[in-house]
């Protein structure tokens, strides 16, 4: 029986989502760079939401193949924790982007079949943590947050020698299902605790976080 499950909330654009993921005792919050997102934020947006985040709690800038110039953007204005990389970046760009800005690096892996659980040992070499998500349907506007999970058994028994968390279609129905198949000790969530794409539900990210018992010390 897996324990002691930490939680991202994902997506979060507004200062009342970010205090019920706080509330709720999530160890992670995110916001989304991505101009197509239901969940995008600008940066000033971010830098005001990411001022209500108390110490502890980790905060993640997620964005798609960023360049320099939008990443030194961002991380001049908001107070970041980790950077969370959703696109197609390399593990060489991993690497530059960690020897740039000095934020820890999370890199998305996505996952469709058994073939791609090979990208994993990929980037466990130079990325600090990694998200393993259910990679987005071919032709999809979102390369995540797309609601969608994958078959959580190819995961089973699997260990990687960095931190991981899994996401994709999780919900606070089968978050402890997840994990206990998976043996993840973080899981991310997006769609999952919305009403709407982008709409974030209070009710429902404290059902998400419950559903998975205390919240343990943050590891970032
Ligand atoms: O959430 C988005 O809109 C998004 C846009 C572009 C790239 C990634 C995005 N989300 C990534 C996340 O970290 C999500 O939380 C993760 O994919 C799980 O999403 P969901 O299946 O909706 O819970």
């Amino acid at each position: 029986m897996t324990s002691a499950i930490r939680t991202k909330i994902c997506g979060l654009t507004t200062a009342d989502g970010v205090a019920a993921a706080v509330d709720a005792g999530a160890a992670y919050v995110g916001f989304v760079f991505f101009a197509k997102s239901p969940r995008n934020v600008d940066i000033e947006t971010a830098r005001n939401l990411a001022a209500d985040v108390p110490p502890g709690v980790c905060k993640v800038a997620l964005v798609v193949n960023a360049d320099d110039a939008t990443l030194d953007a961002i991380t001049d204005r908001v107070p970041l924790d980790m950077l969370q990389l959703h696109g197609s970046e390399t593990p060489e760009r991993v690497s530059e982007i960690k020897a740039r800005y000095g934020l820890p690096v999370m890199k998305a892996v996505g996952i469709r079949n058994a073939d791609d659980l090979t990208q994993i040992d990929v980037y466990a070499e130079v990325a600090d943590q990694l998200l393993i998500d259910a990679k987005a349907p071919k032709g999809a506007d979102l390369p995540g947050g797309n609601g969608l999970a994958f078959d959580w058994s190819l995961l089973s028994g699997r260990r990687w020698p960095r931190p991981w968390m899994l996401a994709g279609g999780l919900t606070p129905d089968n978050a402890m299902r997840a994990a206990n198949l998976t043996g993840a000790n973080q899981l991310d969530v997006s769609s999952g605790v919305e009403t709407a794409p982008g709409i974030k539900d209070a009710d429902k990210i404290a059902a998400f976080v419950a559903a998975l018992g205390p919240q343990p010390p943050k590891l970032f």
